[in-house]
């Protein structure tokens, strides 16, 4: 570990595990303020697209996230030959999945549904505005910024884009292209099964399927038993919204999926059309589009 942390920050107890590394809780000892700290040792990556990932993750969160309230904040990135070690906001809170109830398979209502859309759409518009990528969205990747007073009750959860770890440049205003198979199998976008070049409305699609799932209770458009089944059902899939599931969702919301879980990249929305959509500036309450 960096001597430079070391002088700068408190290294308390392990909060986790990913991929890449490993994150530890942290307190500044010039503000007492606590942090959570994400540790990559780079020269054991084997892979070179895992090594070239976390090598820019740190750069594309700071990029994405700098004065974009929907990110999770990079406060200090410190870096020597074989580490990486990012500063970042901790999050205290549930993910996205635990807080809507997800886990235990309970539809969100609409209104609910629609300002946590509203709000990953727009950390989104701006991370592609800025030219990244996230390529991994799904509800694990949401953190709840969890302030009970603020959140009580039946209003939405402040959802937090996090993890940076597949993200990619795409060009600044987000029109250039990425490539690369990353992501996660049941919200991946077909382009980027594809194999070949895509763009940033790959999230979109991604986003469209955690509104299913919010919708549906937890249902998922594309399933099957392994992963490789899952990317074959993204590929052929028709998305369907079964009576069981979603008989009490309105026109709009289902409207609104299917232009963003739709397979033609050309057609489907871009992050921004997404918040001008009636059923995210109704607030979740158009029932007719
Ligand atoms: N900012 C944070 N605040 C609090 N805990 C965190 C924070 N970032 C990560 N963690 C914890 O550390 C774990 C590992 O995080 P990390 O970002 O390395 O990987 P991951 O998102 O779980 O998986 P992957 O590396 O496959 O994307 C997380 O699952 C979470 O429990």
């Amino acid at each position: 570990m960096s001597a430079e942390l070391k002088r700068d920050y408190e290294i308390g107890e392990e909060l986790g595990r990913g991929r890449f590394g490993v994150v530890h809780r942290c307190t500044s000892r010039a503000t007492g303020e606590a942090f959570a700290v994400k540790s990559v040792d780079r020269s054991q990556l084997g892979d070179d697209l895992d090594r070239e990932l976390a090598q820019v993750e740190p750069k594309l969160a700071q990029l994405a996230g700098a004065g974009n309230p929907g990110v999770v904040q990079v406060h200090a990135v410190y870096e020597d030959e074989a580490w990486t070690h990012t500063v970042m906001d901790l999050c205290t809170g549930p993910d996205l999945l635990e807080w809507v109830g997800l886990r235990r398979g309970e539809p969100v209502p609409e209104p609910v549904a629609a300002a946590i859309v509203a709000q990953i759409a727009q950390a989104l518009a701006l991370c592609h505005r800025r030219g990244v990528a996230h390529r991994d969205v799904k509800p694990e990747e949401e953190d709840d910024d969890d302030d009970e007073e603020e959140n009580g009750g039946e209003a939405a959860p402040r959802a937090r884009l996090a993890d940076f770890g597949s993200a990619a440049w795409v060009g600044v205003g987000g029109l250039g292209r990425a490539e690369g198979l990353v992501g996660t199998p049941h919200y991946v976008a077909p382009e980027v099964v594809a194999g070949g070049e895509y763009g940033a409305k790959a999230d979109v699609w991604s986003v469209g399927v955690v509104m299913y799932a919010l919708l549906s209770g937890g249902a998922l458009p594309f399933g099957g038993e392994t992963p490789a089944e899952v990317l074959a059902a993204v590929m052929r899939g028709t998305l369907r919204f079964p009576p069981r599931l979603f008989d009490g969702v309105s026109h709009a919301a289902k409207d609104l999926m299917r232009r963003m879980i739709c397979r033609y990249e050309w057609r489907r929305l871009t992050a921004e059309q997404v918040l001008a959509h009636p059923w995210i500036v109704s607030g979740g309450g158009a029932r007719a589009v």
